[in-house]
């Protein structure tokens, strides 16, 4: 632990010339005081049925909105009023708002991920990623959401959970901090995370086996075989059903994410937001020595071609990131793979 407190990192992050600008800086600290009111609202007790029920509303996404993913997306979006921020993308607003026409800076967030977990107490969070806001005349506030995920500044997530932690990366890196009641603050309690290449535990909502691509089948077959299959060595699996924490899991242990397309009504792009869920999710990976695609392509080379847009995930370790693609692009993974399976050992990652 080196102890540096959010603070006095992103300060020296800033003033190295080579890091953020001292605008993104601004924007994290604000993001930061936010969500401590939020761990406040959490940890005040029992969550009355007025943050936990659902006001009966959709978001612009089609899911059943809750009172308090509403409350968050209110929450954040008045911490950054004042802000160097020019536009504000939410999973729970439809069309981005027009914060500081004079700033530089777009931030998109899922004000809270997770948020189906909120009754069971399981760890629940903020995603959020700041992009440089696109300028000129007439512009159009979307126009900033839509650009590749490569040209983020900063991403990061909050996780309310036994911990209060913040993963941050600013690019070069990825850390995270955790909320010191103590002293009062986030202090860094993981530098320069780094995700083992190898792993032998997956995470994936296996319940929609029948719905997935054979490519996907396969790949989470060949881990149920274990030792007797391919692989030749046992998995273990983890699913969490909330993105922030299986992130958290795999920064910290290892292991593979999957959240992949199917043929469900809806599904077809799999679940989870390209804009403010995958992206953010990829930056921190990636600074973290990890891999995360779409299945084959890297996420963060993808364009967004709406603000709500779904795109399959996969992310994690390096070497199960591009196993994964192997299903989807190399006819020997699939094509007469019985004769190749066990102890040749042919498939071996
Ligand atoms: O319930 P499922 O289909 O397994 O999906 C779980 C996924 O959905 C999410 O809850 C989606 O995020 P939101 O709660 O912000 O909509 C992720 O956190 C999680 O990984
Ligand atoms: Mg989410
Ligand atoms: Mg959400």
């Amino acid at each position: 632990m080196s102890g540096a407190t959010l603070e006095a990192y992103l300060a020296s992050r800033t003033a190295n010339g080579d890091g953020p600008a001292p605008d993104v800086a601004a924007v994290i600290q604000r993001l930061a005081t936010a969500a401590l009111v939020v761990r406040k609202i959490m940890n005040q007790g029992a969550l009355d049925t007025a943050f936990s029920g659902t006001p009966g509303f959709s978001n612009s996404d089609g899911d059943l909105q809750k009172n308090l993913d509403v409350l968050c997306n209110e929450l954040f979006l008045s911490c950054l009023q004042g802000a160097p921020v020019a536009y504000y993308a939410s999973e729970e607003l439809e069309k981005p708002v027009l914060l500081n026409p004079a700033a530089h800076l777009a931030v998109a967030i899922d004000p809270l991920d997770g948020s189906s977990n909120i009754e069971n107490n399981v760890s629940i969070g903020t995603i959020f990623s700041v992009l440089p806001a696109a300028k000129g005349p007439d512009v159009d506030p979307s126009q900033s959401f839509l650009q590749p995920g490569n040209r983020q500044l900063a991403a990061g997530f909050f996780i309310y959970g036994p911990q209060t932690a913040l993963v941050l990366s600013l690019g070069k890196g990825t850390e995270i901090f955790i909320f010191s009641n103590r002293l009062g603050c986030f202090v860094e309690a993981y530098k320069s995370v780094s995700i083992p290449e190898r792993t032998s535990e997956f995470a994936i909502n296996m319940s929609n086996y029948r719905h997935w691509e054979e490519a996907i089948r396969l790949y989470v077959d060949d881990c149920l075989a274990g030792s007797e299959g391919p692989r030749e060595r046992d998995f273990n699996m983890r699913w969490i059903a909330s993105l922030v924490a299986d992130t958290y899991r795999i920064l910290v242990r290892g292991g593979i994410f999957l959240y992949p397309a199917d043929g469900r009504k809806g599904y077809h792009q799999g679940r989870l937001r390209l804009v403010y869920e995958a992206n953010p999710i990829a930056f921190i990976i990636e600074n973290a020595g990890g891999a995360a695609t779409n299945s084959i392509t890297r996420i963060l080379d993808l364009v967004p071609e709406n603000l709500h847009q779904r795109v399959p995930l996969a992310f994690g370790s390096r070497r199960e990131v591009a196993r994964v693609a192997r299903y989807h692009v190399d006819p020997n993974m699939i094509g007469e793979r019985a004769p190749l399976f066990g102890k040749r050992g042919l498939f071996r990652a």
